[in-house]
């Protein structure tokens, strides 16, 4: 159950008396989510997705929204948000900050071929690009600073095993983060939470990315990092299928070619993806929010994939 907030036919025909969409045909709550209040309109226009952030301020949201309309503009496929009659695109409802997107046609393909990989790679290539000349600033909100201020929350939760391997990481990953060819990487805006769920495709055909709301600047490579970690593991053992990998990183280096320091900085990338997603696991499991209605993801997940991701070497990002 993904509504935490309601919104009748009849809130509906009153909100969309500020858009250029028509009347209020029909409203369905979507299911899935576990961030926010999503639900499947159908007007006069067309079809499109409203949401209720539940948890973004009025104040943080233009950057993800005016991130979509830079993005849909230089033909990235994205949910491209509707400005109302005084062209905003974040209005009020219920008192809470909403939206209304383009809907996406298709559903996420949650057992990708290697030719679904290449088509994610390559989007994800050409939306590292099209965000260069994007205006506003954010700094990725779950990047280093929030590892650090979350590590010493979570510990008290972990055994005896995984608090060393935290700790450990966290050590690993302030060394890295400080290093020169760091600082070398390309970066830019990213998506940051690039997961199977977050991307629609009609059979082979990508038919747009969507989920914006961990965006943030940071490095290229580690928005890469985290799409392969998901997109490109056997779910059961987080290992890395070589196939996959190589199709979702050719086709990125097709379009924006990797350089010799982000193939140093690989490795430990990889490492870098899986702890973002092992502590933000964890503290959605042991710190739960008060509204929070939803069972949380599973962290031993993270846990297994930066296990692997430390005792493997990393495949080579290009040839
Ligand atoms: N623009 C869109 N077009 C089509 N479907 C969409 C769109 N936006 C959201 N959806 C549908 O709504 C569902 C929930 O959306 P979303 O994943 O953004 O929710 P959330 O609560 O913000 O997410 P998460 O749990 O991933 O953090 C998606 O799985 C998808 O089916
Ligand atoms: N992709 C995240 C959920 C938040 O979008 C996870 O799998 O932990």
């Amino acid at each position: 159950m993904a509504v935490f907030t309601a919104v009748s036919l009849d809130d509906l025909t009153l909100l969309l008396k500020k858009f250029p969409l028509g009347n209020a045909i029909a409203i369905k709550g979507i299911s899935s989510g576990i961030e926010n209040s999503n639900f499947f309109i159908e007007t006069e226009r067309g079809e499109y997705v409203l949401t209720i952030f539940e948890n973004l301020s009025f104040a943080q949201l233009p950057f993800y929204l005016q991130l979509m309309r830079h993005l849909a503009e230089r033909g990235v496929l994205v949910p491209a948000p509707v400005p109302d009659e005084s062209g905003e695109l974040v209005v009020p409802l219920h008192g809470k900050p909403a939206a209304i997107v383009s809907k996406l046609e298709g559903t996420s393909q949650m057992a990708p071929q290697p030719v679904h990989c290449a088509a994610v790679g390559a989007m994800l290539a050409r939306m590292h690009l099209a965000a260069r000349d994007f205006p506003l600033q954010q700094p990725n909100l779950r990047g280093l600073d929030w590892w650090n201020d979350t590590t010493p929350l979570v510990l008290p939760f972990l055994d005896e095993r995984n608090a060393h391997l935290l700790r450990a990481e966290m050590h690993f990953q302030s060394a890295f983060a400080a290093c020169d060819h760091y600082h070398r990487l390309g970066r830019g805006p990213v998506h940051a939470d690039l997961f199977r769920n977050n991307v629609m495709f009609v059979g082979e055909r990508l038919t747009g990315f969507f989920d914006f709301y961990f965006a943030g600047c940071d490095t290229w490579l580690f928005d890469v990092a985290v799409t392969v970690n998901d997109w490109c593991i056997d779910l059961a053992t987080g290992v890395l299928d070589s196939s996959r990998v190589r199709a979702l990183l050719d086709a990125y280096h097709a379009v924006r070619p990797f350089t010799a320091d982000e193939q140093a900085a690989w490795q430990p990338m990889l490492r870098a993806a899986a702890l973002r997603f092992w502590l933000s696991r964890l503290y959605d499991l042991y710190l739960p929010r008060e509204a929070e209605m939803l069972t949380p993801h599973d962290p031993t997940h993270f846990e297994r994939i930066l296990r692997e991701r430390i005792a493997t070497p990393a495949p080579e990002l290009f040839a």
